[in-house]
């Protein structure tokens, strides 16, 4: 089923953010989210992802839906290794990134998963440091593996790409691409190459 919002009216008290709001994205499609500094696009994603309640407005496709979700400020624990975040994060379950069944993974197993999807995006020396040592973008191509793992069946990143230098936003662009599978992706992004490199449809907010 597609998601479909229709109609939608966000404000911030008396501040007007989004007006008569409405958008289509087909199931397991990629919609790229962009627009200005400020137009409204991280509080479009609250809503989307139920967070925010807007003042009016339908929203059809997302009820029951489980979201996978990379977030502006990352949300990773600072304390806990790379891997151990993932594993955190994949803990209602992996999703079948390669077909297989997770459901009887040991714990070493589930590392091991986990270690051959940091390599994916550059980050094999990464996997056993506390997320405190790493860079921003490294911290960033965690919290998409992160994501990207979790058995989920909507994807919602918000600026997923911050912070990555250009051969690192290659990679991590390929790595969605191969592990999306059939789910449906929502990507906030302030470059149009991005979304072209996806294969996304563009939906511009003003
Ligand atoms: N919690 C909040 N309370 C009040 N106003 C807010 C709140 N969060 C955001 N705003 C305001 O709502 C507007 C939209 O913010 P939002 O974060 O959705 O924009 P954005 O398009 O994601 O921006 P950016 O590209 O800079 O991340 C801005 O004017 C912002 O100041």
């Amino acid at each position: 089923m597609s998601i479909r919002l229709h109609n939608l009216d966000f404000n911030y008290k008396d501040q007007k953010v989004i007006t008569n709001l409405s958008l289509e994205i087909a199931d397991g499609g990629i919609l790229c989210v962009m627009g200005e500094s400020g137009c409204g696009k991280t509080t479009l994603l609250g809503i989307l992802t139920g967070r925010l309640k807007p003042e009016n407005g339908e929203i059809q496709g997302i009820s029951g839906k489980r979201i996978g979700m990379v977030f502006q400020e990352n949300r990773l624990l600072e304390e806990f290794s790379a891997e151990s975040n993932i594993l955190l994060g994949c803990d209602r379950g992996f999703y079948p990134l390669d077909g297989e069944d997770s459901r009887h993974w040991k714990k070493a197993e589930k590392r091991k998963h986990i270690d051959e999807h940091l390599k994916l995006v550059g980050l094999e020396e990464a996997s056993k440091e506390k997320v405190k040592n790493l860079s921003g973008g490294m911290k960033r191509r965690v919290a998409i593996v992160r994501a990207m793992m979790s058995d989920c069946d909507i994807l919602v990143m918000d600026e997923p790409f911050q912070g990555l230098d250009a051969r690192n936003r290659r990679k991590a662009i390929e790595y969605i691409r191969r592990y999306k599978g059939d789910r449906t992706l929502l990507l906030v992004t302030h470059e149009k190459e991005d979304a072209e490199r996806l294969g996304g449809v563009l939906f511009q907010m003003s």
